[in-house]
């Protein structure tokens, strides 16, 4: 059976957790993410780690935003672990998204619009304008011009920004919670049969899966709750 299009977040305190999450879940999911806790702690190691025999893709989700100059270089020393997906802040501005889309050519540079744990009123506290849909766009239609050819988002926005960048970019939705489960820290969520069908190419989904007591059924029956959709 093809992997459901499923990103499972690994943000695990140590390695042998992250790579135990992702032998147990790479036969039902498309992706597994790794995120600071883990990159921070272990570096480059744990690419190859989580990676494991199946070669399953790895999404390095550092969201790197600095000026042009420093985003290329970090970029650079990442890109030969051949990421599948790379994520960069898109409040860096185009330059600064361009500069990492140019030093990974073998990569699918991501740009992060407004993190899934902001709301409306935290982006009106931050001096950002408009309703968190207006923001996302406005930072979407910018990042592709930029030359990302993948965008993270909520799965609120997702319709939104299908409409705005057209087919041919990746949409990434974090913000994924199956029903009836706890939104912890995250604002804007939506169940992952909602993302997909609002038009998202790739769901990330952590805790509901990492901290379920079984991880490779929870990842199991949410690629089968998909395909049923
Ligand atoms: O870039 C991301 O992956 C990301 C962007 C965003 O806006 N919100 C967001 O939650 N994420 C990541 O997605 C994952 C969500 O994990 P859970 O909330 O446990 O499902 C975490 O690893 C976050 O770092």
């Amino acid at each position: 059976m093809t992997p459901a299009p499923i990103a499972v977040a690994l943000d695990a305190p140590d390695l042998e957790t992250a790579a135990r999450w992702a032998s147990l879940v790479t036969p039902h999911v498309s992706t597994v993410k790794v995120g600071l806790e883990l990159y921070l702690r272990y570096g480059p190691d744990v690419i190859a780690s989580v990676r494991g025999a199946s070669g399953v893709r790895v999404f390095l989700d550092l969201k790197l935003h600095d000026i042009p100059n420093t985003v290329a270089g970090a970029t650079r020393a990442v890109a030969r672990l051949r990421p599948a997906i790379l994520t960069v802040h898109a409040a860096g501005g185009p330059a600064m998204i361009q500069a990492a889309v140019e030093a990974a050519p073998h990569t699918k540079i991501a740009a992060v619009t407004v993190l899934t744990s902001l709301s409306a009123a935290d982006l009106a506290a931050i001096g950002v304008e408009g309703t968190p849909e207006d923001a996302v766009r406005r930072m979407a239609v910018m990042s592709v011009e930029a030359g990302a050819t993948a965008l993270v988002c909520s799965p609120h926005e997702v319709a939104a920004v299908r409409a705005a960048v057209g087919p041919s970019i990746t949409l990434i939705t974090p913000g994924v919670r199956p029903a009836g489960a706890d939104s912890q820290d995250q604002a804007r969520v939506a169940t992952p049969e909602q993302a997909l069908a609002d038009g998202a190419d790739l769901l990330v989904i952590g805790r509901p899966i990492t901290a379920s007591p079984d991880p490779g059924a929870t990842a199991a029956s949410i690629a089968a709750s998909l395909r049923r959709s």
